[in-house]
């Protein structure tokens, strides 16, 4: 089936998903720790152990929640996000047909419901986009290959693998840190920019290019920003294992030490969750106040900044022109090691 005048896109945007409300953490958790990419056992070991961890977090998780209401922001945000996108594809191409999902890995609306959506819709092209700047194998690979595995609708599918230094992803950045540089004025402040991390062993033994492409990310908005003090760190650590460092808490102390104060930049988000508003908010506020940082800034996430909204209608255009069976990074569906994105990279 094709529009009157042009084709039927299909935009799915992927995400982490959040529990609505409190009776879904439990289950929300169970699904996310029961991911291969997550916790890389065989299931015999891995399903056992994911019910047994989600059902020792669940109390602290729930009262994490319930500090933003009960439930996750994070669908509502990415519905605004998915309006704006298609509002913007609207206008830059007025003759097609074009249609935003959402598809959430480890809560609703879950994947087997988007595709069944976007089967529906009856696409003639399908653009694959992440809602995660960085590719990692824990969170656009895991969607990605659940995606290929589950949707059986028609249409030719294209992948926007990831864009750490899109153009106006780093700008809406930049716009955002100037603000909060602006606000501390002329007292002397460290921007930190903050990941979520991953284990350590998945960039090491899994070659995950995540903290490349987040340092690729940090270098292009401090570059765009000027001279100015810049590091970064790791948040959210899960788990016995050794991760990704420093951690954004070592890193604020640090700051303090060094007799600076803190604009805190959520680096691998591109919306307000509960990473963000409590763990960057509350908790890392708390221990900022503890440790006499000040000030302790945070700088919003890019959501709905028309430089961001822009980068994603680019990236979603970019992949339409790529013709072939080899679009934005086929290769980035389990095989990402010889997509285009990691050529560019080996090239720079
Ligand atoms: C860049 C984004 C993310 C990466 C990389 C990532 C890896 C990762 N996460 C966990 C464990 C948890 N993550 C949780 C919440 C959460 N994680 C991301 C993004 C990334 N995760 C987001 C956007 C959210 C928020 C969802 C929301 O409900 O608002 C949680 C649940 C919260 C908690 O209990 O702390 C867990 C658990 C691991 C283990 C991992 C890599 C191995
Ligand atoms: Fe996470
Ligand atoms: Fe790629």
């Amino acid at each position: 089936m094709s529009a009157a005048n042009g084709r039927r896109i299909a935009v799915v945007l992927f995400n982490l998903g959040g529990p609505d409300g409190q009776a879904d953490v439990k289950p929300f958790l169970f699904n996310l720790f029961n991911d291969p990419a997550i916790i890389g056992l065989p299931g015999v070991v891995r399903t056992p152990l994911a019910r047994l961890i989600s059902s020792r977090r669940e109390k602290e998780a729930q009262a994490n929640y319930a500090r933003m209401g009960g439930g996750s922001p994070l669908l509502p945000e990415t519905r605004r996000q998915a309006e704006a996108l298609k509002a913007e594809l609207q206008s830059r191409r007025p003759g097609d047909e074009v249609g935003v999902f959402i598809a959430m890995r480890y809560w609703n609306p879950l994947t087997e419901q988007t595709a069944a959506e976007v089967a529906a819709f009856a696409p003639d092209e399908i653009v694959l986009l992440p809602l995660y700047p960085q590719f990692s194998t824990t969170t656009s690979q895991s969607s990605l290959k659940l995606w290929n595995e589950t949707y059986r609708g028609p249409g030719v599918s294209r992948t926007v693998c990831c864009y750490p230094r899109a153009d106006g992803w780093i700008e809406a950045q930049a716009d955002l840190i100037r603000a909060k540089l602006a606000e501390a004025g002329d007292r002397p402040v460290r921007v930190l920019f903050s990941a979520h991390g991953i284990p350590e062993t998945l960039v090491a033994k899994k070659g995950d290019p995540y903290q490349e492409q987040i340092e690729a990310t940090c270098a292009a908005v401090a570059a765009r920003l000027g001279p100015i003090d810049w590091s970064i760190c790791y948040q959210s650590r899960v788990g016995p294992l050794k991760w990704l460092g420093p951690a954004t808490p070592d890193a604020i102390q640090q700051a303090g030490r060094d007799g600076k104060g803190v604009v805190l930049v959520p680096i691998a988000f591109v919306s307000e969750h509960i990473e963000t508003l409590v763990e960057l908010d509350e908790e890392y506020g708390e221990l900022a106040h503890e440790e006499g940082v000040a000030p302790y800034l945070r700088a919003p996430t890019v959501s709905l900044h028309p430089a961001f909204v822009g980068a994603l209608a680019d990236a979603v255009i970019d992949g339409l022109g790529r013709t072939g069976v080899a679009p934005f990074g086929p290769g980035c569906q389990g095989r990402w090691k010889a997509c285009p994105c990691q050529r560019e990279r080996r090239a720079a």
